[in-house]
């Protein structure tokens, strides 16, 4: 049978990255998906500001929706510090396997743990089956119509607190209204939209943070 599109990124991955190291990974695949075949990784443009918020985050505890083939993962789990650790869903099986050995090659396997299945399954399980207080950084990119139902699972668990950080990647393209409608008029979280464009193409796309009770948080301190 033919292999898939992400069966063919593992390829190139493997026979093209340096084992072990994140930053190769991470070229080899925007080599290869804006050379070969686009793939709905974030990429290079918008992975710069998904760094930039992860090391503003500097998250102790970090819950990724929609792994893919693990390459917003690995950008995340790289800029994490020792014994800080990252989670991400994903409900299909194929991405799942292909992203473990991806996040592998990249030898962060001992920060990432992959949980297979559909996030509103996953989100409640957070707390007492993987042990997670509260999230200090979030990263939305699975499927913009469960963006907004989602945050509010993750309110409802007790999984947000004063100062944790959401990101969500395809605000104009896709597109997520229902997720900005919520967020921008949800008087407890701060809004900032990043301007970007979608992963290897000239089209417009944007990625928005939102900061849950900020100013709570910068009275504690
Ligand atoms: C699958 C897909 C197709 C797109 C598209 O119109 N184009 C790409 C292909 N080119 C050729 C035409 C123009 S955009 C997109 C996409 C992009 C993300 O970052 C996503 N992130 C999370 N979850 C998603 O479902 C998700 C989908
Ligand atoms: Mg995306």
């Amino acid at each position: 049978m033919d292999q898939s599109k992400e069966q063919r990124i593992l390829n190139s991955v493997s026979y093209n990255a340096v084992k072990g190291d994140p930053e190769s990974v991470i070229n080899c695949i925007d080599k290869y998906c804006s050379q070969y075949e686009w793939a709905m990784n974030v990429g290079d443009e918008k992975g710069t500001i998904l760094d930039k918020v992860v090391e503003e985050a500097d998250p102790s505890v970090a819950l990724e929706l929609g792994t893919y083939c693990g390459y917003s993962a690995i950008r995340i789990a790289r800029l994490l510090k020792p014994n800080t650790r990252l989670l991400t869903i994903e409900f299909n099986p194929e991405f799942a396997s292909i992203a473990k050995e991806i996040i592998e090659i990249a030898g962060l396997s001992e920060k990432v743990t992959i949980l297979e299945g559909h996030s509103e399954d996953i989100i409640p399980q957070l707390k007492k089956k993987y042990e997670v207080e509260t999230l200090d950084f979030v990263f939305l990119d699975h499927w913009k119509e469960r963006y907004a139902p989602d945050t509010i699972l993750l309110e409802e668990c007790g999984l947000l607190r004063k100062g944790s950080i959401l990101l969500a990647d395809n605000i104009i393209y896709p597109g997520a209204p229902e997720f900005i409608k919520y967020i921008r008029s949800n008087k407890r979280f701060e809004c900032t939209s990043y301007p970007s464009h979608l992963e290897y193409m000239k089209v417009e796309d944007a990625m928005e943070k939102a900061v849950k009770d900020p100013g709570a948080a910068a009275m504690l301190f």
